[in-house]
């Protein structure tokens, strides 16, 4: 699904409007309906108690008294207190036309601003899409007194001063909401951490807006819902061998560290591999054969680290990383292993790499073997990790300016991990995975993405992109498959290499 830009979701109600020979109070009347299903699937009348809509000037002013009226209609008890402003959106005056009489209406001023007793329930219809700059004056002196009022608080399609694609600088004010209900698409700023506490819980609601204008709009932005990769994974052919599926090599472990081998490798063989061969330290290798009887193991000579790169003609993907260390010997490992893999660049596709964890800090360590990396290698950082590659960023925008740069230099697959994970392409766009959950905030769950992805990207059948894209989002889905058993704080990171099979099936082409 597309993110866009607040300009262009101001030109596709336009383009909505034209197509389906609406009028703009049209429009607006579905958004409040959406709006208004929600709310009273969320709370009834005696949950709501009575009910508070701050309306700004504009279209989501307008909102806001449309939902006023409607849940007025269903018999919900409702108060409207409206931002005063030289000028109102002539949809916001057709709603304030058509507002019943019994509906108390007050004027906000900086003496008299609506009493908002703990637990009320408040619609928050002040500022939308439109936001211009910053909150200040009375704006801003509102914001402040909702949120030390500890409400219940609903947004309309934003929180009021959050801005849809740009940070507000930090000082500034915004609604802190339990629940944002917006319209057609996603908007970039519910899918940044630093916004969470304004956003609280999103839902997008559909509310028929023009496909044809979103299908030709262009946005570096997308969100990887279940229709992204619906289809995704290739059916197998009856007379698949283990040849079609791939050979993968996985250099992961150090003393203490083996159990991240021992995950990335379940999830690997769980991914589907043809076969799998793991490359652990000489310690390991009893551990290792014990725990994941389906791959084949090479110890390596020292006990403790990964010293040498076994020969590499046999493997359609190579991983490195997970429970890796960062010894000088595990180091030239790695470099070597870019320098053959980019080597097979002159004359065929380059060898698809997957570098996670240690392997990631060493090359943060000798920027040098950046330059290095074959074309499509899928990079997996958290946060830490990207910054360790690049620079500290100043705020979640920076930093995904700061991935994007990254991913088309390198020409490179670079997933920033963490709620709503972002992989950004060499061709510059962002896609964030819209599954998983707090629960796989746990030790292993990385590793067990490598081996996913290292699995996938030894499938040839999958272009690189596709592979990574399928990768995260199965991931995510075999988390919340997985939490649904065992409860968030239950689980633990096997259990997620668990039901990848289960989540690659509802990919199933
Ligand atoms: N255009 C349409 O047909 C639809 C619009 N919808 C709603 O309309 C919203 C967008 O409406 P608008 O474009 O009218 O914009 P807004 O309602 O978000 O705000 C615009 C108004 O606020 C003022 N303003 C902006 N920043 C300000 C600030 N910092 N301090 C004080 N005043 C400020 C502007 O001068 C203008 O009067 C969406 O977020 C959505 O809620 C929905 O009804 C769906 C249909
Ligand atoms: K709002």
């Amino acid at each position: 699904m597309k993110i866009l830009t607040a300009a262009q979701t101001r030109e596709l109600d336009q383009a909505t409007i034209r197509e389906q020979h609406l009028t703009s109070a049209e429009l607006m009347e579905r958004a409040a309906e959406a709006l208004v299903e929600w709310f009273c699937s969320l709370l009834d009348q005696e949950q709501a108690g009575e009910v508070l809509v701050l309306c700004g000037p504009g279209n989501n002013g307008g909102d806001g008294l449309a939902a006023a009226r409607l849940l007025h209609q269903a018999g919900y008890q409702m108060r409207v207190a409206l931002l005063p402003a030289e000028t109102q959106s002539a949809d916001w005056q057709h709603n304030r036309l058509h507002l019943p009489e019994a509906i108390p209406v007050a004027d906000i001023s900086e003496q008299q601003l609506p009493a908002i007793l703990p637990g009320t329930v408040v619609i928050d219809a002040l500022f939308g899409t439109g936001l211009a700059r910053p909150l200040a004056g009375l704006a801003a002196a509102l914001v402040a007194h909702l949120n030390a009022a500890r409400a219940r608080v609903v947004a309309v399609d934003i929180p009021s001063g959050l801005f849809t694609e740009a940070p507000q600088p930090r000082e500034d004010v915004a609604v802190r909401a339990q629940h944002t209900v917006s319209f057609g698409t996603p908007k970039l700023a519910f899918l940044l951490p630093q916004n969470a506490e304004f956003v609280g819980e999103w839902h997008v609601k559909d509310i028929g807006l023009s496909q044809e204008f979103i299908a030709g709009s262009t946005t570096p932005w997308y969100y990887t819902d279940e229709a992204a990769v619906a289809g995704a994974l290739p059916a197998r052919a009856q007379f698949s061998h283990k040849g079609t599926f791939g050979h993968a090599l996985l250099l992961a472990g150090s003393r203490g560290k083996v159990g991240a081998a021992v995950l990335a490798a379940r999830a690997c063989l769980r991914g589907g591999v043809g076969l799998l061969t793991a490359r652990v330290p000489g310690c390991g290798y009893d551990i290792f054969q014990t725990s994941v009887p389906e791959a084949m193991c090479l110890a390596d000579p020292q006990p403790n680290f990964i010293s040498a790169l076994p020969d590499l003609q046999p493997y359609q993907a190579v991983g490195i990383g997970p429970g890796l260390g960062q010894d000088a010997a595990s180091l030239a490992v790695l470099q070597q292993l870019l320098q053959t893999a980019a080597a097979t660049t002159a004359h065929q596709k380059p060898l698809p790499l997957v570098i996670d964890a240690d392997a990631l800090n060493l090359l943060g360590q000798h920027r040098e073997l950046l330059a290095l990396l074959p074309e499509n290698t899928v990079l997996t950082p958290h946060p830490k990790e990207f910054e360790r590659l690049t620079e500290p960023a100043r705020d979640d925008y920076h930093r995904l300016e700061l991935l994007r740069q990254f991913a088309q230099q390198r020409r490179c697959l670079v997933l920033l991990k963490g709620a709503y994970s972002c992989l950004a392409t060499p061709t510059g766009e962002l896609h964030f995975n819209s599954t998983g959950n707090p629960g796989m905030a746990t030790g292993g769950s990385g590793d067990v993405l490598t081996g996913l992805l290292l699995a996938l990207r030894a499938d040839a059948r999958l272009l690189p992109f596709q592979a990574a894209q399928l990768g995260v989002y199965a991931h995510g889905r075999a988390g919340d498959l997985a939490a649904a058993k065992t409860g968030q704080a239950g689980l633990i990171a096997g259990d997620i290499a668990h039901y990848i099979g289960p989540a690659l099936r509802e990919a199933e082409a």
